[in-house]
């Protein structure tokens, strides 16, 4: 399997099919009334609702068809049997239809109804028809039907409604016509949002294209084989323990099959004669294409020359690209193109050094530690700190008691791991003339705030934050632009000897690599901080030890949490033989220098931090039981925590967590694969208007965008968001709307704000499956539903559509507790008729999958 290079690690179709016909006929009949229900209408509609879903699936066209000469119409048009309604601001209003007899014959119109009961929808006749009172319709008779919708909530209401007629009333033969309407309540900005041109997906390529291209295989220099050929047993190494011994080659191999995988996915990505393709995920940067990332394209039809472009920027869907003049001398508009995407070798390449230079550079009392000597132990002087365990574990680094183990501060959300850490550098910078510090972080915005915090306390002369081109310069944050690379519009990268003069270099874990590269000695760093750690892969976290190490005299530390965000990774087989678990999690699992001894942990290697001094008790309540065994002690500034207790939008007074339900719809526009939910997007902005227009009223504190961060899942709803804050901003004159943080939770991690929002998308079932095996979105995924939850201070609003988000047992503790506590608003699902409601959310699904996508 290992040997063909594309085949796809993933064996499992990519995507749960739907349920079977056979599966709905199989399952249990949904007619069934429950005990003490009315055993009049509810037995018939669901008997008909069961009836009819299979026929839906079958025969849809059938179903919606007219017969013997009845016709259903309206006053707005039925298109392939569905009437869409948009109403701007008004949640409350009446549609007529009309049933027609057209044809030459007498029909009796015997029944008619919703196919499951809905609260917000109420069918009226001046007849009252029903089986027992039937309505005769002669030839060229018309009559009325009034449908009363009326909702509290903007939102998404669908309804299918089916009519039923007999030719003949004493036989037993009869007919069914079904109609369905999609009324969406929204407001002005809503309708602002709408897609802006309906979604088509595209077919996705098989995952072996046929190349007509053939790439002649040249004659390699020895030591060049394929790492495959070059290994005897792959199996058994995938499956030994990690050793010292086999270390490099292990991970080499990992290394080697996430990139196969890498190459499978980037190929699905490819674009024939410029028919986009997509694979879920892409949009949200997995696989990323990245500033100064390459691309193939050849013109449609051509099979000669392929044009290499370079990315220069890019947008949500959009990238720009920059090619030869060859190419550039034949374009013309709208010419078509094959595009080819190709992956970016560089941070592969970076861990496969750093796997080979560990060994080169002696970092086995590093990676493997034993116990040493004991240190001489620090004086502690309790009376000096509020927190004993930080004030040791800065003791503790700063004396280098764990050298040459790596020191690990690990512990929950907001227990102060990033300041313990930024403390720890601070007194290293002040104490130790000769020590030059590498502080780093997996992502870019852990790295920024690392920086921002050590630029409170050093002078920023001493410190410099060193960006990978890669890296938007317009996400670079004013503070740090001075003591930054970014030179102008473009970074610049001093030679070894100006670098090696700054006290601190803060940069991420894949830009240390170019350290490396420059030839910055080994034992230049004194000390390698990193935090976040749990967020990388063992290899990526190496990316500074193995080189700019010295493991004898080197201190290294790590912080993270194994509860929060792991590492990503593509392939499966890189995963289950445990390329998930970062450094600082193998550390912690097979080391007892980590682990407790006799129920307490040696505070000269590890210190574990539980004191929450970020969240009020309500906000920590779920995860602190979910995740961390009720350990977590609340210890946050008491003014700051309870600053949203007597909110006046609170459901319940000093209780500042919000679940607010909404029915919304999940969607997707134009060709970008990303999804969005407007009616998410309204709820939100109506309590970021709240929030900005009760802000320093009736005793409430001051509030500016900059203390506010909306947390969503999909990149399409945070651009949605982003414009829609910009109007909030205009009509409600503030100022610095942009300085309110709206990302996913990647970008989120390690980040806290006084007021925070999630958006959580989904309101269709059908595509969880899908995210789980993506790696989106927040249900079924719950390192991402822990880090979203645990970063508001003061007040936290969840919105979301419950009945989705209670597929996933998290969310559903979650949701409980809010109605519990009475701190859940918004629309109330009516819990009758379940399996008839989701067998009808699948056929919903099927039916606009088929083609028949809907738009608001
Ligand atoms: N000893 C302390 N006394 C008071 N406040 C503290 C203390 N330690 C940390 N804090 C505050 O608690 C908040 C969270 O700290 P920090 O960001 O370092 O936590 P963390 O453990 O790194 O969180 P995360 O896991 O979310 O990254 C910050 O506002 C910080 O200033």
């Amino acid at each position: 399997m290992f040997r063909a290079p594309y085949v796809d690690q993933w064996h499992n179709p990519r995507r749960r099919q739907p349920q079977s016909v056979q599966d709905a006929a199989a399952s249990p009949a949904p007619g069934e009334a429950s005990a003490g229900e009315a055993q009049t209408g509810v037995r018939d509609r669901k008997r008909l609702a069961s009836l009819l879903i299979n026929k839906l699936k079958r025969d849809r066209a059938q179903l919606i068809s007219d017969k013997c000469g009845i016709s259903i119409t309206s006053d707005s048009p039925f298109n392939n049997g569905k009437l869409q309604l948009c109403r701007e601001d008004t949640y409350e209003y009446v549609i007529s239809l009309d049933v027609k007899n057209t044809g030459t014959q007498p029909v009796h119109f015997t029944y008619y109804t919703p196919l499951h009961w809905l609260t917000y929808l109420t069918l009226k006749d001046e007849h009252k028809v029903t089986k027992t009172n039937p309505l005769a319709l002669q030839p060229g008779d018309s009559y009325q039907i009034q449908v009363h919708f009326k909702c509290s909530f903007v939102g998404f209401y669908p309804a299918t409604l089916a009519f039923e007629f007999k030719p003949d009333l004493q036989a037993s033969t009869k007919f069914h016509i079904v109609r369905f309407i999609e009324a969406t309540c929204v407001t002005a900005l809503g309708l602002e949002l709408k897609p802006e041109k309906p979604f088509r997906p595209c077919f996705i390529l098989p995952s072996v294209p046929v190349d007509l291209f053939t790439v002649v295989d040249g004659q390699k220099p020895d030591g060049y084989q394929d790492l495959l050929d070059t290994l005897l047993n792959i199996q058994e190494l995938l499956e030994s323990p990690l050793s010292w011994e086999r270390y490099a080659e292990k991970f080499q191999l990992l290394l080697y099959l996430e990139e196969r995988q890498m190459e499978v996915d980037i190929r699905r990505y490819n674009i024939p004669n410029s028919e986009r393709e997509y694979v879920p995920g892409v949009s949200e940067n997995r696989p990323s294409v990245l500033r100064g990332d390459q691309l193939l394209v050849y013109p449609a039809g051509e099979r000669s020359v392929k044009y290499c472009g370079y990315v220069h920027s890019v947008q949500l869907d959009q990238v720009k690209l920059g090619f030869s003049s060859k190419l550039l001398d034949r374009f013309v508009d709208k010419m078509k193109f094959h595009v080819e995407f190709t992956f970016n070798r560089l941070t592969l390449q970076l861990q496969h050094r750093a796997a080979k230079l560990a060994g080169d550079h002696g970092l086995e009392k590093v990676l493997f530690p034993a116990a040493p000597a004991l240190p001489q132990p620090e004086l502690f002087d309790s009376k000096l700190e509020k927190n004993p365990e930080q004030y040791q574990a800065v003791q503790h680094i700063v004396a280098g008691s764990s050298r040459p183990a790596p020191y690990v501060v690990f512990g929950p959300p907001g227990t102060g791991k990033t300041v313990t850490l930024v403390e720890a550098i601070k007194q290293i910078e002040k104490t130790k003339p000769l020590c030059h510090i590498l502080a780093c972080a997996p992502s870019n915005s852990a790295t920024d705030l690392l920086c921002t915090k050590i630029l409170d306390h050093v002078d920023e002369r001493k410190v410099h934050r060193m960006y990978a081109t890669s890296r938007d310069p317009h996400c670079v944050p004013e503070r740090l632009k001075a003591c930054s690379n970014l030179v102008g519009d473009s970074y610049v990268f001093g030679p070894k000897e100006e670098l090696m003069e700054y006290k601190i270099i803060v940069t991420t874990l894949f830009t240390t690599g170019r350290l490396v590269t420059g030839g910055i000695p080994a034992g230049h760093f004194t000390h390698i901080f990193v935090d976040e750690a749990g967020h990388a892969t063992e290899t990526e976290c190496l990316i500074p030890l193995a080189g700019l190490l010295n493991a004898d005299s080197g201190q290294v530390v790590l912080a993270g949490d194994p509860k929060q965000l792991g590492p990503i990774l593509r392939s499966p087989f890189a995963l289950r033989y445990g390329m998930g678990v970062s450094l600082l999690e193998r550390m912690m699992n097979n080391f007892s220098l980590y682990q407790k001894n006799n129920g307490v942990f040696d505070n000269r290697f590890v210190t574990k931090l539980l004191r929450n001094y970020r969240s009020h008790p309500a906000i920590l309540k779920v995860p602190n039981e979910l995740f961390y065994d009720g350990e977590l002690q609340v210890c946050a500034d008491e003014i700051l925590r309870n600053s949203y207790c007597r909110w006046e939008y609170l459901p319940k007074m000093n209780f500042p967590v919000i679940f607010h339900s909404v029915t919304g719809v999940d969607e997707r526009e134009a060709s970008s694969p990303s999804f969005f939910n407007v009616t998410e997007v309204e709820v939100l902005m109506d309590y970021v208007k709240k929030l900005l227009q009760t802000q320093g009223k009736k005793g409430l504190a001051t509030i500016s965008p900059k203390d506010i961060g909306i947390i969503a899942p999909y990149r399409k709803q945070v651009q949605k968001i982003r414009k829609a804050l910009e109007k909030v901003g205009k009509d409600l004159k503030v100022r610095n709307m942009d300085h309110l943080k709206v990302g996913s939770v990647e970008e989120f991690q390690g980040q806290e704000r006084r007021v925070i929002l999630v958006s959580t998308v989904r309101s269709s079932p059908d595509y969880l499956e899908i995210d789980k095996e993506f790696n989106l979105g927040f249900v079924k995924n719950e390192k991402r539903f822990n880090v979203a939850l645990t970063r508001a201070q003061a007040l936290l609003i969840v919105v979301g559509n419950p009945r989705v988000l209670e597929s996933d047992s998290t969310w559903k503790h979650f949701i409980k507790y809010c109605r519990d506590e009475e701190a859940f608003q918004g629309f109330v699902h009516v819990e009758e008729d379940d399996d008839v409601v989701e067998r009808f959310a699948n056929l919903y699904i099927e039916m606009n999958v088929e083609g028949d996508t809907h738009s608001h």
